[in-house]
């Protein structure tokens, strides 16, 4: 099952290599557990282990896999973050997607030797959505052949990223490009920020930390403002733009090429959000098979709480969505990789399908993602709510994915102009022009829906009930926008009045390309065993989902409510199916002990000795009598008993 979730043999072979290493390498591990420490000390700690793996991360990963250098992120630093968390997520993507050769020879290889440290800087403290409308200006100077960056009011401040405040010293920095008094809009430039000896701000530039966050405290999400600080012309990132030294603009070949940045990380934050999911359920489904709270039968002893069927309804659903979200995942992870090798030899004609998928799945996978790790955390009870368990944290960076990259709605909205279109051409007859997503907009489904009609039908029909979900709601989102308009409504203003209607289109449409994935992959598998228990945790899935959104299905009478009751009695009937196999569901994504820092979550299941001694090592703990005690409390209690 481990070489299904991670892909291949190899990669669960290699991944244990990787654990097992570690294990034995005391300097990699936590000193103490992180929610004992401050922030200022996890961020020590963090930068501790990273030069260590700095000198020795030859010896324990092929450093040019990325899947490797993931896992032994998660494994040493943790999804807290790290002092150069952006630096691989965006700043090298950034310089590989958007530098010309030339550049890249200057500052890649320093990059990946990690002698300089970077971010991308790009959201302000009054805009991050609207990139149009940035404040920070390049302007370029004709005399001096120099950009002059500035921040020209306190709301054009770089506002939220990552290890901008305090770790990084360069940072690619989108600004707005204006050459002779013409604004070009938006660009990405190579920026110094730091004397590379002293670690000091360079004149002209303010900046640090914005401050603790929900979460993800261990990276320094900064601020930073340019006082006409000027960069050379030829530190604008020159793959598809170019200004020319007489101030000459050559446009790239698609308008939106230099926001592939954003595009990498939506492709690739899929698998983070399934691998946190896949981490708080793991926690939650232990601890539920060793808790036991009431009976079923008041003749029996008493069950461990995984028995209730409230308690599988309660985690099962999202062990599917783990799973879904990982294949999904990776499928999109490899249309990526396509798109960028196509990109770089200047065929941009997948940018669009790519950005729409990308767009829709992050948000609907992000939320969901959130949803699945809140309900793991109140499955462990009163125990869920102690940092021990390690649920919160997890939840709180997870969550963090619903807002960056891209707030959900407006990326659900992204999507929307895609399957609009896509309805356009459907409604002038044109649906052999329709993209391979969404080809199933032009193909006339049955009257109703076959669920529970045909035998042995498998998952086709489920697959064509979503198709006929989104396919309806997608026309009539679109009908209601393009009749706005016909009435007179301004385009912009139509828009906002269908977007509710148009985001639910959008989640529609993703859940079911999520399904579909799933459906795939389940009919690659050879092996009977895993085809087995991954086929229930399908059939689990695409009854849930469906449920979920069955009042599209029943509106029209697609679906009946004997199809219905049928499809409740089949999550049912999974529930208990699935019941034997959660905790090896789970289990086989091979989470070590020092990857989930959970002690709720052990693989001994020794969990009541180990928050008793969890709490014991509690610094409150190392004194009986607090200092806030013999200050206040033990002197006001003295006062009120005079
Ligand atoms: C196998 C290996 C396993 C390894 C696993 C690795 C896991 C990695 C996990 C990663 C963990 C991550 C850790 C956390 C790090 C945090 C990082 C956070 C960084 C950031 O947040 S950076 C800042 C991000 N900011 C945003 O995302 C801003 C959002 N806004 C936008 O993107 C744009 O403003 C928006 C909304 C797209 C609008 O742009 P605009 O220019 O105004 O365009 P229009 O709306 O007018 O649309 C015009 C037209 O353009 C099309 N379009 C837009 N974008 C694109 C695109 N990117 N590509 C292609 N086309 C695009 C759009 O669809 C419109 O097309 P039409 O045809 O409809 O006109
Ligand atoms: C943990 C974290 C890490 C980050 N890292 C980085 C980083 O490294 N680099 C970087 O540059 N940025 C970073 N960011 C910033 C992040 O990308 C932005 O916060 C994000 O893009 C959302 O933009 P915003 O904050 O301007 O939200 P807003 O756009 O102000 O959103 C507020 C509300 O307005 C709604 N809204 C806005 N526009 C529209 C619209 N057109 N239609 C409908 N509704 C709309 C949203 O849906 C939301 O409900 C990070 C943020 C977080 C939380």
């Amino acid at each position: 099952m481990a070489a299904q979730i991670w892909g291949s043999e190899k990669r669960a072979r290699r991944r244990r290599e990787i654990s097992a290493k570690i294990a034995q390498m005391p300097e990699l591990h936590d000193s103490k557990p992180l929610p004992f420490m401050t922030r200022e000390e996890k961020i020590m700690e963090s930068a501790r282990k990273l030069t260590i793996l700095t000198e020795k991360m030859g010896q324990i990963i092929d450093p040019t896999d990325p899947a490797e250098l993931y896992h032994l992120n998660n494994e040493v630093l943790g999804l807290e973050g790290n002092p150069m968390a952006l630096h691989g997520v965006m700043f090298i993507p950034a310089l590989s997607a958007q530098a010309s050769d030339e550049q890249q020879a200057k500052w890649l290889p320093r990059a990946l030797r990690r002698e300089i440290i970077g971010t991308y800087a790009q959201t302000e403290l009054g805009h991050g959505t609207n990139l149009q409308n940035l404040e920070t200006t390049a302007t370029y100077d004709l005399a001096t052949q120099e950009f002059v960056l500035h921040t020209p009011q306190i709301t054009a401040l770089k506002w939220w990223p990552g290890n901008l405040g305090k770790s990084s010293n360069y940072a690619v920095v989108v600004a707005h490009m204006i050459i002779k008094a013409k604004n070009y809009g938006p660009h990405p430039f190579m920026v110094q920020l730091r004397d590379e000896k002293t670690h000091e701000p360079l004149p002209g530039i303010t900046i640090g930390d914005i401050g603790p966050k929900m979460a993800y405290n261990i990276v320094d999400n900064g601020f930073l403002g340019f006082n006409k600080y000027r960069i050379p012309r030829t530190n604008l990132l020159m793959r598809h733009t170019k200004v020319e030294a007489d101030g000459t603009y050559i446009k790239p070949p698609h308008a939106k090429i230099n926001y592939s940045a954003m595009v990498h990380v939506r492709a690739y934050m899929l698998t983070g959000q399934a691998i946190m999911l896949a981490s708080a359920l793991n926690i939650a489904t232990r601890y539920s098979s060793v808790r036991r709270q009431g009976q079923i039968d008041k003749s029996q002893p008493e069950v461990k709480v995984l028995e209730y069927q409230t308690q599988q309804h309660r985690l099962f659903p999202s062990i599917a969505r783990a799973y879904a979200f990982q294949f999904a995942g990776a499928e999109t992870v490899k249309l990526y990789e396509h798109v960028l090798k196509e990109m770089k030899s200047g065929n941009v004609s997948l940018m669009a399908d790519l950005h729409a998928l990308t767009s829709g799945l992050k948000s609907v996978v992000t939320y969901q993602t959130g949803e699945g790790i809140e309900q793991a955390r109140m499955a462990c009870g009163g125990h869920g709510y102690s940092m021990a368990s390690y649920i919160s944290e997890i939840y709180g960076v997870a969550i963090g994915g619903c807002t960056y990259e891209g707030e959900n709605m407006v990326m659900l909205l992204q999507l929307a102009r895609y399957l609009v279109k896509s309805a356009a051409l459907v409604k002038s007859g044109q649906s052999s022009k329709l993209g391979p997503l969404v080809a199933y907009l032009g193909v006339k489904s049955e009257p109703t829906s076959l669920i529970d009609r045909i035998p042995n039908s498998g998952f086709t029909e489920y697959v064509k009930t979503f198709q006929h979900v989104s396919k309806r709601q997608t026309l009539k989102a679109a009908d209601m926008f393009f009749g706005l308009m016909e009435k007179g409504e301004k385009r912009e203003i139509a828009w906002n009045k269908c977007s509710v209607e148009l985001n639910r289109a959008s989640r529609l449409h993703t859940r079911l390309f999520i399904v579909e994935a799933f459906v795939r992959r389940v009919n690659e598998i050879a092996d009977i065993r895993i085809k087995e228990a991954l086929t229930d945790l399908l059939h689990l899935h695409v009854n849930y989902e469906l449920l979920d959104i069955a009042s599209y299905a029943l509106e029209d009478g697609f679906l009946s409510a004997s199809q219905l009751d049928y499809i409740r009695d089949q999550v049912y009937l999974y529930l208990g199916k699935i019941r034997p196999n959660a905790v090896s569901l789970l289990d086989s994504w091979e989470f070590s002990d020092i990857e989930l820092r959970s002690v709720l979550g052990r693989r001994d299941g020794n969990v009541y000795e180990n928050l008793f001694k969890w709490a014991k090592s509690s610094p409150l703990n190392k004194t009986d009598v607090l200092s806030s005690v013999t200050q206040y409390l033990k002197p006001m209690m003295e006062k009120a008993r005079l």
